[in-house]
């Protein structure tokens, strides 16, 4: 898929779904650091394995040599010469090995659940932390597809999934194949003949269980998803909890929820039902297992060998004489252990599978890319004037609608221009393109006869302040809001910025002032007021261009007039944008600017303007009251633009 493409939710899904070995790639990308946990972890569990295969082992061979004298006392791996050739000291022998082997394999657990643990803990925080970071800097169009709550569910749900397959499920995972071919190993050195019965479950188990991924994979994936839309439901209803009282809407969005819940719950279940048949089917085949084994090796020592099976050959060198009583307990015991954690294996593929879903969801919010970014060479602005030229600009978010066409604006330092128009005609969008949210699809915006894709965003952004309708605070204390992005601000510069701002009088009457907790996103604040501080903040940073986005529209006249004080005080002397649908608001630009349907259509100044008779006059008209002097192509435009917008908002839902 191209980069160039546009980020839509097909785009996302698809990027995801493209994802190959993603916990291998994950691994490989923050395991780096923590490799060596992961080395001790897996030594460790390979080690306790192996370890748990010794008393068996000990115990048959000390049955056949101590008690039947079936066989000699030898032990695998072990020179014959280290082993004692008293019956007492090889009794004791037995006894004092399984006892270091069992203490021995406690201690390696102990290291292993550790070292996995905090290879796993640390792997999560890393790649919880590195998928924030990039996804902060992913493009706008981005965060206009994903909704908040799928995002929070990649960066808490997802990540604590991968952890728990880390640090427990891959553990087991490797002590089954380490307790698999462990097992196989001393089978086949015991007696290759019977170990080819009792190992055919191994290959019968890994059809069955290949079987089980490919089907649970699909569901993993569907199950991830749902989480991901259920917690985007539920975050959305939490922020619009006041609208839902208001407009006694419970009931419905009780529904809502309950829809979300239940598709995911009956996704969860089809997965789980999906276990439910690969469970006990595995452990009918461990158990065949065991039973086979017993069966034929019943009837090989009470009958002999059955079938094509010989008492005498040669294996590796090694001469395999009679089947033993000690060598069937072993093989019975050793079986037996197998039986359990083969079984496990269901859970372990669940975990796999679930923790494979997560994973694609991390790596492909990851790596998705960047198109608004610094330029390899991108340089940083200082000293900015403030002269803002838009050059035969063209815009669309989408490929298909144009929302901006063949805009030309030249704004000298200093001065204040105003943005007018019907609504969705484009205002808002013309300054997203000045900070760089979007890119132009055409033309350019320059900054100081710099365009803005080839500055260092930081520079750029850091030259710009800007004041919209519904400005985010962050829960906190007033100060801390003010501050935010100039965290060395000292208490004066807050105050004296607050001033400037007219939000000093009444911050003072809060409780406790400029530590006034304000709540979650402010909501302790009245509108006007949470305006105020933003102007405050941007006061604090001395922006060389200043935009205002409606930024009196929310408030009362008396707070308007406020506003209005420090807007004009900042616009006094740096570039200003002032976008408002009161007219009042713009009246003293240097130019106004008036946009419909994308385009500008008129410009001049007020005076100007009302001269020219157009658009704008009319506009002015309205909200002087003069509705009935209003011409009728006026009025019937007017209306065709109210009608459209609600298509367009029954269409959105
Ligand atoms: N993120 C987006 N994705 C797709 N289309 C968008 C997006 N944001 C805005 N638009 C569309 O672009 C057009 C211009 O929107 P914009 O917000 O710039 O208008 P505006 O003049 O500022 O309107 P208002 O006065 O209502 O704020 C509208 O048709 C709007 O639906």
């Amino acid at each position: 898929m191209s980069p160039d493409q546009a980020i839509d939710s097909e785009y996302i899904r698809q990027h995801r779904e493209d994802i190959e070995h993603p916990l291998w790639q994950l691994f490989m990308q923050f395991g780096e650091g923590n490799r060596r946990w992961f080395v001790v972890g897996v030594l460790a569990s390979i080690g306790s394995r192996f370890l748990s295969l010794v008393p068996p082992v000990l115990l048959g061979v000390a049955i056949d040599a101590l008690f039947h004298d079936t066989a000699p006392f030898t032990l695998p791996f072990i020179p014959t010469a280290w082993l004692p050739t008293t019956k007492m000291a090889q009794f004791w022998f037995a006894i004092g090995a399984m006892g270091v082997a069992m203490v021995g394999q406690a201690l390696l657990i102990f290291v292993r659940a550790s070292s996995l643990n905090l290879f796993s803990h640390r792997v999560k925080h890393e790649a919880r932390t590195a998928t924030y970071q990039q996804m902060q800097r992913l493009d706008m169009d981005f965060f206009n597809e994903v909704q908040t709550g799928e995002l929070i569910s990649i960066l808490s749900n997802d990540t604590n999934r991968l952890e728990q397959f880390l640090d427990s499920m891959m553990g087991e995972l490797i002590q089954l194949i380490v307790l698999m071919g462990g097992t196989a190993v001393i089978l086949l050195w015991l007696n290759p003949q019977l170990a080819a019965v009792t190992l055919l479950v191994i290959p019968l188990s890994a059809v069955f269980t290949l079987w089980y991924m490919r089907l649970a994979e699909e569901r993993y994936a569907d199950i991830r998803e749902s989480v991901g839309s259920l917690n985007s439901r539920l975050e959305n209803n939490l922020n619009g909890i006041q609208v839902i009282k208001s407009s006694n809407t419970e009931e419905y969005e009780d529904d809502r929820v309950e829809e979300h819940s239940y598709r995911y719950f009956r996704l969860d279940w089809l997965a789980l039902r999906l276990g439910f048949i690969y469970r006990p089917g595995l452990r009918v085949l461990t158990s065949l297992s065991f039973i086979a084994t017993f069966i034929v090796g019943g009837i090989w020592l009470l009958q002999g060998p059955p079938g094509p099976i010989t008492n005498d050959f040669t294996f590796l060198g090694r001469d395999y004489g009679e089947l033993t009583a000690g060598t069937l307990v072993t093989f019975l015991l050793l079986t037996q252990r197998l039986v359990n954690p083969l079984a496990q294996m269901g859970n372990i593929i669940e975990r796999y599978e679930d923790a494979k879903a997560s994973t694609k969801r991390i790596l492909g919010l990851m790596s998705l890319p960047v198109h608004i970014q610094d330029k390899s060479d991108a340089v940083d602005l200082e000293d900015v004037d403030g002269h803002v030229e838009y050059d035969d600009v063209t815009f669309a978010y989408d490929e298909d609608e144009t929302v901006l066409e063949d805009i030309d604006i030249d704004v000298e330092p200093g001065e204040t221009v105003g943005l007018v128009g019907p609504t969705g005609a484009g205002k808002t969008t013309i300054v997203k393109l000045l900070l760089r949210l979007y890119d132009v699809n055409e033309g350019a915006v320059r900054v100081d006869g710099h365009d803005v894709r080839d500055v260092t965003l930081a520079s750029l952004r850091g030259s710009m302040g800007y004041v919209g309708q519904d400005n985010f605070l962050f829960d906190g204390t007033v100060e801390e809001n003010v501050k935010y992005g100039h965290f060395d601000a000292t208490r004066e510069d807050v105050v004296e910025a607050c001033k400037r701002a007219e939000a000093h009088d009444f911050i003072t009457n809060l409780p406790d002032g400029y530590d006034q907790d304000i709540g979650e996103r402010g909501v302790k604040l009245s509108g006007g007021q949470r305006q105020r501080i933003a102007v405050a903040r941007t006061i604090l940073q001395h922006p060389s261009i200043m935009i205002f986005d409606e930024a009196t529209s929310a408030v009362d006249t008396e707070t308007e007039m406020l506003i209005q004080r420090s807007i004009d005080e900042l616009a006094a002397d740096r570039t200003t944008f002032i976008i408002a649908h009161r007219l009042s608001t713009v009246r003293d630009a240097d130019k106004i600017l008036v946009l419909e349907q994308g385009e500008i259509v008129e410009r001049g100044t007020h005076d100007e303007l009302l001269e020219t008779d157009g658009l704008y006059a009319n506009l002015w008209r309205v909200q002087a009251g003069e509705i009935e002097e209003l011409p009728d192509e006026f009025v019937e435009q007017a209306s065709e633009r109210v009608a459209q917008q609600a298509l367009d908002a029954a269409e959105d839902d």
